[in-house]
């Protein structure tokens, strides 16, 4: 999980969303962030100022591992949504290749978990980002952080392996925008 020594800065891509603009969901029937989800995540992502972004998700009951609890799993998946939201700001495809993630605090049913996330370096395909959940506030105590590697992949990797159905409903989307980040396609 550590970059090599070759590894370059994350470069903003100019027509990233501007600092403090939510991203929006980028597929409706994401778990992570999609609204048709009942049982999603439903998580809203904001740009940062420079290859980073914020989050809020609230644990929900149907979220909970022991009694009254965020299951970890869940917590994960919270944090690999974050992690992978920062492809939007570079207008890179990718997808997780590896994630750790560490429990530092149970976080309980009715959090707010205030996540952050930045890419720390870029090296070839391959992007290494970090990320952190807070919970109280966004200058809370931390209760889970991440690391993750993301690798680039093209729009086939969605379409030569995704089930067919979703993906002819996606590409039969007649919102441009909506379809393309349906793939998160690279312009
Ligand atoms: C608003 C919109 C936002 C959009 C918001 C999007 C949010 C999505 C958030 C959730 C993201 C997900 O859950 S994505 C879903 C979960 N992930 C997946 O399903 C991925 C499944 N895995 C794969 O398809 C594949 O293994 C790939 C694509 C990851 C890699 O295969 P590949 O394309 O053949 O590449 P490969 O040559 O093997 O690897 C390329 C380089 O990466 C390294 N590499 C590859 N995998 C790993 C690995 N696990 N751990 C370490 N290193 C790895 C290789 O060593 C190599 O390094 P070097 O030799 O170049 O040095």
């Amino acid at each position: 999980m550590t970059p090599p020594s070759g590894a370059a800065a994350a470069v903003r891509h100019p027509d990233a969303p501007a600092p403090g603009e939510l991203l929006g969901s980028h597929y409706e029937h994401c778990f992570g962030c999609g609204g048709a989800q009942a049982h999603g995540l439903h998580l809203e992502v904001r740009a940062g100022e420079g290859v980073d972004v914020t989050a809020e998700f609230t644990v929900r009951p149907v979220h909970q591992g022991a009694p009254g609890l965020a299951h970890g799993g869940v917590l994960s998946t919270a944090l690999d949504e974050t992690m992978g939201s920062l492809g939007w700001l570079m207008h890179m495809i990718v997808v997780t290749g590896h994630l750790e993630t560490d429990f530092v605090r149970p976080v309980p049913v009715g959090t707010v978990l205030h996540l952050s996330a930045a890419v720390t370096a870029v090296d070839g395909r391959k992007v290494f980002t970090r990320a952190t959940g807070r919970i109280g506030g966004p200058e809370g105590p931390v209760a889970v952080r991440a690391e993750a590697l993301f690798i680039k992949v093209d729009v086939e990797h969605f379409t030569d392996h995704g089930r067919d159905e979703e993906i002819q409903a996606a590409m039969a989307d007649p919102d441009q925008v909506r379809r393309a980040r349906a793939f998160e396609v690279n312009p």
